[in-house]
């Protein structure tokens, strides 16, 4: 035990300072950039002016503020309600055992993703391509266009050609197969994303808020390839650049989730 003061600060204490300190940092990278945030700084305002205030002696304010703050537990449930679903999502999902890939055949899915997304950046037709677990997205999968085909870099050209029926939406792979197309997923409400984006990318950005999945966009308007995960886009990627970033996440399985976030180029735009 150290005394601080009158306080003794033993080893469970540091233990308990170091992980209060995480969960509140990943509590701001969690809600960062969110409407979230910004009733989250409302609030500490509060509990900071209730103590200003019982420090002066303003008995009032003081009495209206802790009301304020009684209430304050509840509100925070109903105020970070989309927060804490999102929180409880990413709990549950298991990183290890479901994998992107069933066997080790991720470089020629790989390389036929690739060879579809450089042709599709070149004549500039608008994808948006999920790499999704082997147990997960069956909710959004369900109300798609139900397919079952191998991954083939001419079929993902004609899924996505805009003069067919099923270009609209995103397509999901999921164990070595494209699992479904015309899949419409969640817009990303982050207020950091720029307007130059439109639903097809806050769509790639929803979709991995909620889910660890990885998502490979090609935007219709300029050709750009970016690629979402955990929330956050990386725009105006080349194709050696995807490629590198795909065999990071998709290639080997057995990488931690830390290992895999994305090192953009100064070009690179990125949003989190
Ligand atoms: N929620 C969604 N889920 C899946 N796909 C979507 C969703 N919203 C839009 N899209 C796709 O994005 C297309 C519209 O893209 P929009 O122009 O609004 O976005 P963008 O980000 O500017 O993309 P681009 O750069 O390709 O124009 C739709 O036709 C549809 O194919």
């Amino acid at each position: 035990m150290i005394p601080i003061g009158f306080l003794e600060f033993g080893i469970t204490d540091f233990v308990e300072v170091l992980i209060i300190t995480m969960v509140l940092f990943y509590l701001y990278r969690w809600i960062r950039g969110t409407f979230a945030i910004q009733a989250a700084v409302g609030l500490v305002f509060i509990i900071l002016v209730n103590a200003a205030v019982s420090a002066m002696g303003l008995s009032t304010i003081n009495f209206i503020l802790r009301g304020i703050l009684d209430v304050g537990i509840l509100a925070v449930f109903i105020i970070f309600q989309p927060e804490i679903r999102k929180l409880l999502y990413r709990l549950g999902q298991n990183t290890n055992i479901d994998r992107f890939f069933v066997q080790s055949n991720s470089e020629d899915i790989i390389d036929e993703v690739i060879e579809a997304v450089r042709n599709m950046s070149h004549t500039q037709t608008g994808a948006l391509i999920v790499f999704a677990r082997s147990s997960t997205l069956q909710d959004l999968v369900d109300v798609g266009i139900q397919l079952d085909a191998r991954v083939n870099s001419q079929l993902l050209q004609t899924i996505f050609n805009r003069h067919t029926p099923l270009h609209d939406g995103a397509v999901v792979i999921r164990s070595n197969r494209i699992v479904a197309a015309s899949c419409y997923l969640p817009i990303s409400q982050n207020q950091n994303i720029s307007s130059v984006f439109g639903t097809r990318h806050r769509a790639a950005v929803g979709i991995t808020e909620t889910n660890n999945v990885f998502v490979v966009v090609v935007s219709e308007e300029t050709g750009r390839i970016s690629v979402a995960q955990n929330g956050s886009l990386t725009s105006g990627l080349s194709i050696q650049k995807l490629r590198s970033e795909m065999t990071k996440v998709l290639g080997d399985q057995d990488i931690e989730e830390d290992e895999v976030a994305f090192t953009p180029s100064q070009s690179e735009l990125n949003i989190s």
